[in-house]
Parts: structure tokens; C-alpha cells; sequence
């Protein structure tokens, strides 16, 4: 077994920088359906040339790569012991070469461990089987996605859809409104994985279990292959589109398993994966270590960069009608002013990361740095820093704004601060508060790390780096960074209309399919 932990860390880099075949076909498939010059195809393109930067630069795909959760089928009498050592050196060695973000943070003190290892982390589950190879399978699935599994407990009723009842009506109601709540909050288009069942912990776990199959093959259960059917029929016509701009791609794939559970409890449990997901297996030589075969490369490979061409041409044709508006901060009131929803804007000059622990920090602290009139990036990007003790961007892309709700508009009025970037929009509080002082909420795309890592020319220093890296404030000099304009100073939000338009959709399924 000598081998065997170099061919953990291949795995690893391999599931973070590269998709998977199945996956990546599902997104080609997503593209073909969204309709040319839409903001929704516009978001298609920066993930398809996201995916085609992070092959090249053999970089994290997003900067996001999750809580690594590794699945292996043992043949009777190997050494599980030396395997989990092996795959923890495997963990620590990738993220100390830049191909994991540090993410594993002590949930009392805050502390990030820095190479990924922690109480109960990298999860780690064997299972025996007679087979005489080993089966290891690896998801790194980030927190934006893992924060929108969502767990029904039936009878319950629902928003848009009332009573959702023990039966497979019940079911279909309940993944029905998993999607729609959401929104685009898990970097849609996504993937789910449905566990109908088990209790609540086991229920996840199928849940989650579902994520392992391949985005084509076909349940075996006839009820669920015609629900899954359904639901990637049915969920797309909610018009929450990818990254929750409206459009026609809300879904790319949906797995549903079901167990055994008892008398009093019948949960449906939904685990929700972004479009970067990130799942791969290789087959193992129980001898050596070695790697015999990979897995979910069956059938057709995408050829992405046909795949950009074509964008380039509609993003030509798109360019006549979009307002497209070179910022350079510090930006006025009157300035954020003049921005509206659906203006595209391009940055280049400073912009200041920030996330949880540093919104939390602000309110009663003073800034590292002046604020007024600069811009906050919700981001937690991945850092390597050179022999000279210079930091490099290895992935950037946004993260979920919505976690600073609390906080955000309250920053923005004590700092001056004029444009915060992140993905899936802001809430009510946020949004009077952008009116009030007049400031604009600009979406990027998320997962798109590599994307925007190439934007980033130089990091300028860093404050906070206590708080560990993806927490830190990041000084970061960028160059034509293009985000769009979501919410603005006239009390607009795209996000709100769409979470409207979408729950008028969702009340369309109320009545029964499944009897
Ligand atoms: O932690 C992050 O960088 C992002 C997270 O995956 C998110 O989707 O918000
Ligand atoms: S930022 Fe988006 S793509 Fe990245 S892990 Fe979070 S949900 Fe997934």
C-alpha cells in the first residue's frame, strides 16, 4: 500500500480542479437551454470558463472546497488504520500546495487549523465488501450548498404548495419547495440528493449518498425514476436560473433513494449541490496502493472551448444592450447613485475582502483601513504565500451574502463603505439601508474562483489574518473585475423579484401528480 497516499492526493487535486464528465455534461446541457444574451447565459459563461481556467491551472475550480467527505468500500483485512493517515498527510500536502483552501476551523475558539485536519475532519467512513478492490470516493462540497439542505418532516405544509401529506405526493411537494427556498443562494444550477426515510441523521446521509451516483443512470425503483423525471421537468420551470437570475437552468440533476424509517417519523431529506460539484472515485490496488481505474468518466467529455467561442459571439451580440460601467474606487454617493439593476459594472482598483468573522469584528471596532467609499468583496479566497513571504491568489470567487444580513447595512453607514460584492443577494435590512445611504450591491458569479483569481493583479497586504485565511481582510488590487448590479440605491432587488416570480411558479404544482 505504498502507494496509496499518493493516489489520495491525486484524487484530491484531480476533485477539486476538474469536473467530472456526467457533471460536466449536465452544464453543457444547461447552456443549450438558456436562452443567448440573458444574464442567466452570461453567468453560464463565466462558469464554463471558470471550469476551462481551472483544468489549465490545475487550481481549485472554487475557492470553496468544502468539508472533504471520503467514501470507501474495503475488502476484508485491510489496514483502515494506515488508510486514514494516509489520506490526512494526502489532505494536509494538498492544501499546503494550494489545491485546498484551509477550512476547518474549531467551532469554539474560531481557530483555523491551517492544513485542513480537525476533530471529526476530513470525514472519513469505511464500509467491508467481498470485492478485492478498494472503492474511494471523494466530495468536496462547499458550505453555500451545504447550508441550503433543507430536512422535511411529514405532514407538514409549505409555502406555495399547502399540505404535504405521507405519500409520494408528499414527497414530490417537498423537493418541489427544497429548490425553490434555495433560490440562488447554493450557486445554482444545482444537484440534489433526496433521502426519503431513515431518521434525521440517516436521512441526510442518504441523502447525501444520492450525490454519489452518476448524473445519468436511471433508478432502479420505478416510482422514483418517474419522480426524479418529474422533478427535473417541473423544478425548471420555477425561472430561478443559474446563480438565481432568472432563466431556464435551476436544476441539472436530481437522485432520490429511499429507506426504511419508523411508524412516528417520515422525513424527506434534501442535500443541495452547487453547479461546481465536485465528486470523483478512483478504484485502488489493495496491494500497492495504486490507482487502477477512475471513475464518472464514462461516455462523452464536453469540449468546453468550442463551448466559449460560441459565448463569445453572444456576448458581442449582448453588449449593445447592457449598460457596462468601468468603476475605479473610492466611489461617490452620487456615482452608486446612478446605478441601476441589470447595469453590468467593471472594477479596477482596490477592493477590501470580508466575511463573517470580519462583519461581526466591524461592528464594534474600528476598520484596518478606510472605508469610505470602497468596496467590500464577500470572499474567503485560497492564499499561498512565496519564499520573499509575498501572498498569491489561487481561487477568489464570492461567497453568500446573505450570512452578513445582520450586519451589512450597519457597516456600510458607519464606514461609508459604497458597494459590497458577494453572490445571492441581501435581504430587506440591506436593501433600505443601500436606499438610505446610497450604496449598490453588485453580484458576482459564484464558484467562479479562477475566473475572478485572474481579475486579481496583486495582493496589497492583509489585516485580521488571526481570523485565518478565508476570514481575513485581504487588501486585493484588481483589473476589469465585472459583477452586475442586483440591488440598487432605489430600493430594486433582482433577488427579491425573482423569489416573487418564483413562489407564483411554485403554487403552480399545489395540486396532485403522484395518487
Ligand atoms: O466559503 C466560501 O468561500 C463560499 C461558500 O461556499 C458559499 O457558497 O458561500
Ligand atoms: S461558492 Fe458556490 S460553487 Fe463554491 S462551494 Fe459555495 S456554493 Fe459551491
Amino acid at each position: 500500500m505504498e502507494k496509496f497516499q499518493q493516489s489520495m492526493y491525486d484524487l484530491i487535486v484531480e476533485t477539486s480542479t476538474k469536473l467530472p464528465k456526467d457533471v460536466r455534461r449536465a452544464i453543457a446541457r444547461a447552456k443549450v437551454r438558456e436562452n443567448a444574451g440573458t444574464r442567466a447565459a452570461m453567468a453560464l459563461d463565466t462558469i464554463v470558463e471558470n471550469i476551462q481556467m481551472a483544468d489549465e491551472n490545475v487550481s481549485p475550480i472554487c475557492q470553496d472546497t468544502g468539508l472533504p467527505t471520503f467514501k470507501i468500500k474495503v475488502p476484508v483485512g485491510v489496514n483502515q488504520i494506515e488508510m486514514k493517515k494516509a489520506i490526512r498527510a494526502a489532505i494536509a500536502e494538498a492544501t499546503k500546495n494550494g489545491k485546498l483552501r484551509p477550512n476547518s476551523v474549531d467551532s469554539l475558539t474560531g481557530k483555523n487549523s491551517g492544513d485542513n485536519l480537525g476533530e471529526g475532519v476530513p470525514v472519513i467512513k469505511f464500509e467491508q465488501w467481498e470485492n478485492d478492490y478498494i472503492d474511494v470516493r471523494l466530495i468536496l462540497k462547499g458550505g453555500g450548498c451545504e447550508n441550503k439542505n433543507i430536512q422535511y418532516s411529514l405532514p407538514c405544509e409549505l409555502e406555495g404548495l399547502g399540505r404535504a401529506g405521507r405519500d409520494l405526493d408528499g414527497i414530490r411537494k417537498c423537493i418541489l419547495h427544497a429548490v425553490y427556498q434555495a433560490q440562488g443562494q447554493g450557486c445554482s444550477a444545482g444537484f440534489i440528493g433526496v433521502g426519503i426515510g431513515g431518521d434525521r441523521s440517516s436521512g441526510y446521509e442518504l441523502a447525501k449518498e444520492q450525490l454519489f451516483r452518476s448524473v445519468d443512470d436511471v433508478n432502479p425503483i420505478e416510482e422514483l425514476r418517474q419522480l426524479e423525471e418529474y422533478i427535473m421537468e417541473n423544478a425548471n420551470k420555477l425561472g430561478i436560473g443559474t446563480m438565481g437570475f432568472g432563466g431556464e437552468s435551476t436544476l441539472l440533476g436530481c437522485k432520490i433513494g429511499v429507506m426504511h424509517r419508523i411508524p412516528a417519523s417520515f422525513f424527506v431529506s434534501v442535500a443541495y449541490n452547487c453547479w461546481a460539484f465536485r465528486r470523483m472515485g478512483v478504484k485502488i490496488d489493495p496491494a500497492t496502493g495504486e490507482i487502477i481505474e477512475w471513475l464518472y468518466q464514462d461516455g462523452e467529455d464536453v469540449d468546453f472551448a468550442k463551448e466559449l467561442e460560441k459565448a463569445e459571439a453572444a456576448a458581442a451580440l449582448e453588449q449593445g444592450e447592457t449598460r457596462v460601467i468601468d468603476l475605479v474606487p473610492p466611489l461617490s454617493e452620487e456615482q452608486v447613485r446612478q446605478l441601476r439593476v441589470g447595469d453590468v459594472v467593471r472594477i479596477s482598483g482596490m477592493m477590501y475582502t470580508g466575511r463573517d468573522a470580519i462583519h461581526k469584528y466591524l461592528m464594534d471596532h474600528d476598520a484596518p483601513v478606510d472605508l469610505n467609499g470602497q468596496i467590500i468583496y464577500h470572499c474567503g479566497p485560497v492564499m499561498l504565500k512565496d519564499e520573499e513571504g509575498r501572498w498569491h491568489v489561487k481561487a477568489a470567487g464570492p461567497t453568500t451574502s446573505i450570512r452578513e444580513e445582520p450586519y451589512q447595512g450597519d457597516i456600510m453607514k458607519k464606514f461609508g463603505v459604497r458597494a459590497v460584492i458577494g453572490k445571492g443577494g441581501m435581504g430587506a435590512k440591506t436593501l433600505q439601508a443601500l436606499k438610505e445611504h446610497g450604496g449598490v450591491y453588485l453580484n458576482a458569479i459564484g464558484g467562479a474562483a479562477q475566473y475572478y483569481a485572474d481579475c486579481i493583479k496583486s495582493v496589497e497586504g492583509v489585516d485580521l489574518l488571526e481570523f485565518g485565511i478565508p476570514e481575513a481582510m485581504w487588501h486585493l488590487r484588481v483589473e476589469n473585475f465585472t459583477a452586475v448590479v442586483t440591488m440598487d440605491s432605489h430600493g430594486n432587488s433582482l433577488h427579491e423579484d425573482v423569489e416573487q416570480s418564483s413562489l407564483e411558479k411554485l403554487a403552480q404544482f399545489k395540486e396532485p401528480v403522484f395518487k
